[in-house]
């Protein structure tokens, strides 16, 4: 029988466009030439914003979740305003199909470069609820322009949007050797969201018995990232906590251009999509200065979320690979790492 994947390709803004061409590549070639992979590229994005005002409507929401999987460079662009793509395409697109799962995994390989001191052990992963928190656009401001100008940015938590999230993160501990969930907040503050995260959390904690639990306030996660990354398993946590610690972790866990990330709805209502953690560089934008390593990690990610969990393991073999004897390389282009990923799952 002859399988197929039906993937929306948004390459996006910045090195989006430079690390999903490669991400492509490496998933062309680690396929068994029995699965068919039909792609459709879709222009969201500061152009598209540019020439039209749009940034994700009705009609593209609908063509979009006809597909099995997503993939994502990034979105964001120094010609259109803050927030503009980033709510009005990403965000919206991350709530309307229901990613409230973003995992975000993290592992420090042999040899691989970190700013901390000696080889720490880092083999983490991060499940960030990824559909509330203060990314819901609840707020607002008053006497706007004026200087007695008052912002609200209000943190949505509903105790069916915490729940969800901790129970599969209690989940994903389980199937885990090391059996341990964190959960992040910052509890003695934020009250009110921090005592239904935390009474939700130990409600949760007692039908899985077999995992260990701890609990972490955000600012104390952030040293222990840095000083202890071996303590943590599984950490659990909302949008902004979540957004902010993955790049943290990716800094010391390889860099942020190996982060890689799943939107992921796991009643499959809509398709998941899969992107890396970093945002579009404009930095470095057009050189061909961008790792495409996170992008194909993400691939990696949609394989196994498909059910391709021998080609999946291929691309994060040859990552592994990649990433250990880099250290010896001059540095690369953004397609010969591409090109190099390829021969490695095709070798
Ligand atoms: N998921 C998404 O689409 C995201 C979009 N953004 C957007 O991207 C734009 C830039 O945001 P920044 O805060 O600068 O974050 P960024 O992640 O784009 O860049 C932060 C730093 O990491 C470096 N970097 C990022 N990816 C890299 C890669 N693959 N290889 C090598 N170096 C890499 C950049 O050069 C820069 O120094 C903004 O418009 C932001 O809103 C930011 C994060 C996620
Ligand atoms: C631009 C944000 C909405 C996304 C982000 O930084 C992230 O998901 O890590
Ligand atoms: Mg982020």
């Amino acid at each position: 029988m002859s399988r197929s994947i039906d993937l929306a390709v948004i390459p996006g803004d910045g090195i989006g466009q430079e690390v999903v061409a490669e991400g492509l590549k490496v998933l062309s070639a680690v396929l068994p030439q029995d699965v068919k992979l039909e792609t459709k590229e879709y222009d969201f994005g500061a152009r598209r914003y540019r020439a039209t005002g749009e940034t994700l409507t009705d009609a593209d929401l609908d063509s979009l979740k006809a597909h099995d999987a997503i993939l994502l460079g990034a979105i964001g662009d120094p010609s259109v305003p803050s927030g503009v793509l980033e709510r009005g395409f990403l965000l919206k697109l991350r709530f309307a199909f229901d990613h409230h799962v973003n995992l975000r995994p993290s592992k420090l390989l042999p040899g691989v470069a970190t700013p901390l001191a000696g080889q720490p052990e880092i083999d983490f992963v991060v499940v960030r609820e990824g559909t509330e928190g203060p990314y819901t656009g609840n707020g607002g401001t008053i006497r706007t322009g004026t200087e007695h100008e008052v912002a609200t940015e209000v943190s949505v938590n509903t105790a069916y949007g915490v729940e969800r999230v901790v129970r599969d993160a209690f989940a994903r501990a389980q199937a885990r050797p090391r059996k341990k969930l964190t959960l992040v907040h910052k509890n003695n503050v934020l009250t009110f969201a921090g005592h239904l995260w935390t009474n939700i959390f130990n409600k949760v904690a007692e039908e899985f018995p077999e995992v260990t639990t701890e609990y972490i306030h955000v600012d104390a996660a952030t040293i222990y990232l840095v000083t202890d990354p071996a303590r943590f398993d599984v950490i659990v946590t909302d949008n902004l906590f979540g957004d902010i610690i993955t790049d943290l972790a990716a800094a010391v866990s390889g860099g942020i251009g190996v982060a890689a990330s799943g939107n992921i709805n796991p009643a499959r209502t809509y398709p998941s999509m899969f992107e890396p953690v970093h945002g579009s560089a404009p930095d470095i934008a057009g050189q061909g200065k961008a790792d495409p390593t996170a992008t194909v990690l993400s691939v990696a990610l949609l394989l196994r979320h498909l059910g391709y969990d021998t080609e999946a393991d291929r691309v994060d073999t040859a990552v592994a690979a990649d990433l250990t004897e880099r250290v010896d390389l001059p540095p690369r282009t953004t397609a010969e790492i591409g090109d190099a990923l390829v021969g490695r799952v095709t070798g």
